[in-house]
């Protein structure tokens, strides 16, 4: 059988305490692409200093890119720009920044631009929720999750849309969301904000095309970060069940996936969104970490 090309976790190995890939596995794992594919190209990536995003950071940091990251938390970030440095050679620029306020996001995205000359890809990858029943949601819970992976992604764009047209620059938008097709039960709020964002995005891709801006999402399945930390272990054992190819992505496979996106190959796609979920959307039921027993009838999840 032939090896997989990239590494997969093995989602029954009880040993195993990291979740996702390590700084060493970013820094060394195979890609695709050409080694200057993106030399000269500006990107800004939210959430860059744990799992997918920094997957990303690290990616277009060997591609020869000029990366900026933020997130709430310094440590994070400060610790993901001299890893990528470390093995790169490359300096990656850190923001403090929550994208839940907009002031901060404005000031950023006028820095990161002042600074380089401009931002040619905004990578909208910050955001996530926490599993609960819908009808259990308090007004505060509801609210920290609409507001930080729709109104967060809003002021991203807005902001990086304005200073493009401005500059009467061409830019690109690449929003991260989640498989939200067939609904997530116990992940409602995520659903209702993603939702919104890709027909926030399918929308301006047509209202913004005459600024030469382009805007695109991906929806990633189950794919293994320190995220995972969010969910309770006995629905982590599951999520590989989600889909028929039985894995859990990683987050290189999102990564060379925005790649991808920012590269010249991809200069005609616009508005679309690329799923990355090992067929899940087509696949079994919709709950991730396993049914009630309600539904559960002969143990199917
Ligand atoms: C299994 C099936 C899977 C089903 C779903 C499976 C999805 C699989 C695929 C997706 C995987 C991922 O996205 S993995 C990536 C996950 N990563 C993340 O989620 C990281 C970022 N997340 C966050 O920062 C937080 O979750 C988020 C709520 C969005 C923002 O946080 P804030 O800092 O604003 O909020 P907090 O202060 O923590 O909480 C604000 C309020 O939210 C509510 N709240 C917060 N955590 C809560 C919790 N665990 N349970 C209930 N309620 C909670 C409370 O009302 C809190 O108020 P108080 O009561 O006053 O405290
Ligand atoms: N892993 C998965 O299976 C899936 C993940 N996703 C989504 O993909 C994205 C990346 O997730 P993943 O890498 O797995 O998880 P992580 O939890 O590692 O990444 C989320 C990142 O977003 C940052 N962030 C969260 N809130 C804010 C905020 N208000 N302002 C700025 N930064 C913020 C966090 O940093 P900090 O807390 O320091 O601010 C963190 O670095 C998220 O939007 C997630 O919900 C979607 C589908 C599936």
């Amino acid at each position: 059988m032939n090896e997989p090309r990239i590494f997969r976790p093995d989602p029954d190995d009880p040993t195993r305490s990291q979740r996702g890939l390590t700084e060493q596995d970013l820094a060394a794992m195979p890609t695709v692409f050409r080694s200057d594919l993106l030399d000269g190209h500006v990107m800004l990536i939210s959430g860059g200093g744990s799992g997918m995003g920094k997957a990303m950071a690290f990616l277009a940091s060997r591609l020869g890119a000029t990366v900026a990251i933020c997130g709430r938390t310094a440590e994070k970030l400060d610790r993901t720009r001299d890893a990528i440095g470390e093995a790169t050679g490359r300096t990656v620029h850190c923001y403090t920044t929550n994208i839940r306020e907009p002031e901060a996001v404005e000031a950023m995205i006028a820095d990161f631009s002042d600074v380089t000359g401009g931002i040619d890809t905004l990578v909208n990858n910050a955001g996530g929720q926490f599993p609960q029943d819908a009808i259990d949601f308090t007004r505060k819970g509801w609210n920290a999750v609409i507001d930080t992976n729709l109104n967060g992604t809003w002021w991203m764009m807005q902001e990086a849309a304005r200073r493009w047209r401005s500059d009467g620059r061409k830019g690109h938008i690449i929003n991260i969301v989640a498989n939200v097709e067939r609904g997530m039960p116990q992940a409602a709020h995520t659903c209702a904000a993603r939702a919104g964002v890709i027909y926030l995005s399918k929308t301006v891709a047509t209202e913004w095309a005459p600024h030469d801006i382009r805007v695109n999402c991906i929806g990633p399945g189950v794919i293994e970060t320190e995220g995972f930390a969010m969910y309770p272990e006995e629905a982590l054992k599951r999520f590989h069940k989600a889909n028929p190819m039985k894995a859990r992505g990683n987050a290189w496979d999102v990564a060379e996936q925005v790649m991808y996106l920012a590269s010249p190959a991809a200069d005609f796609i616009n508005g679309d969104l690329i799923i990355i979920d090992g067929g899940q959307a087509q696949w079994g039921v919709v709950w991730p970490g396993g049914m009630p027993d309600y539904f559960d009838e002969g143990g199917a999840a």
